[in-house]
């Protein structure tokens, strides 16, 4: 399942007029593909993943998760369509302190409204998945901020979304633990077959990316392969 973006236009309200985030960018990610976008700070590429994500709704054109055109989509809807189809990995993993690695999990799972059992089945196969076999009965304190970052990617992955959004996931991590996690996030896409769209300032670690884009004032280009 693919994520599509055409010709997304998103202006904010500046002062008396308007900054352009997005300026008529198009973008398809294919499911098992990993897109990364670099810029400088203020480029839109926050922007771009909150219309991907469909947390907002650009001006004008087109945003595709899945099979679904968001389009025409009301609030409710789109909040259903997140919880089944958008994974997000934000920059901070933000854990509850009191939970263990699998039930950090369970939470979203629950709400996905499936049996007990086959959510237990599927937050112990995305964690096997990320690498934290065997931590699942953990608290937060005591796993590293690389294992932390994993609880975070597999808490996006649980329910087997059709897009998976990444905001920084390097950004708080030396750059040992910051290769591993990109090595994760493209490997974790081809396992689950998921269409990722990235975003990051860090170029240090996408030497394996396929991929590049680049977001400059609102735009979207390929970057030609090194
Ligand atoms: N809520 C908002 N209201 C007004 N302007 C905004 C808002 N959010 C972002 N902007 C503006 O939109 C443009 C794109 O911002 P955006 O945050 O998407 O860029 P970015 O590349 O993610 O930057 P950073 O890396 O610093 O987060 C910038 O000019 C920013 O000032």
């Amino acid at each position: 399942m693919s994520l599509e973006l055409n010709d997304v236009t998103l202006t904010y309200p500046d002062g008396d007029g308007v900054v352009t985030a997005l300026d008529r960018v198009s973008v398809r990610v294919a499911p098992g593909e990993l897109a990364a976008v670099i810029g400088p700070s203020g480029s839109g590429k926050s922007s771009l993943l909150a219309v991907a994500a469909t947390l907002i709704r650009p001006d004008s054109g087109r945003v595709t998760v899945g099979d679904v055109d968001t389009l025409g989509l009301r609030p409710r809807e789109l909040a259903a369509l997140r919880l089944s189809k958008v994974g997000i990995v934000f920059q901070q993993p933000n854990l509850i302190p009191s939970l263990t690695v699998v039930d950090q999990l369970l939470v979203t799972e629950h709400m996905r409204a499936r049996s007990v059992r086959e959510a237990r089945a599927s937050a112990m196969e995305t964690l096997a998945a990320v690498g934290l076999a065997g931590k699942e009965h953990r608290h937060p304190h005591r796993l590293s901020g690389g294992e932390r970052q994993r609880v975070n990617i597999a808490r996006a992955l649980v329910g087997r979304p059709s897009a998976l959004l990444v905001d920084e996931p390097t950004a708080a991590l030396d750059h040992d633990r910051g290769a591993r996690i990109m090595e994760l996030i493209e490997e974790a896409t081809r396992t689950f077959e998921v269409a990722t769209l990235l975003v990051t300032h860090d170029t240090e670690h996408l030497g394996t990316v396929a991929r590049v884009l680049e977001m400059r004032d609102g735009r979207l280009r390929a970057l030609d392969p090194a």
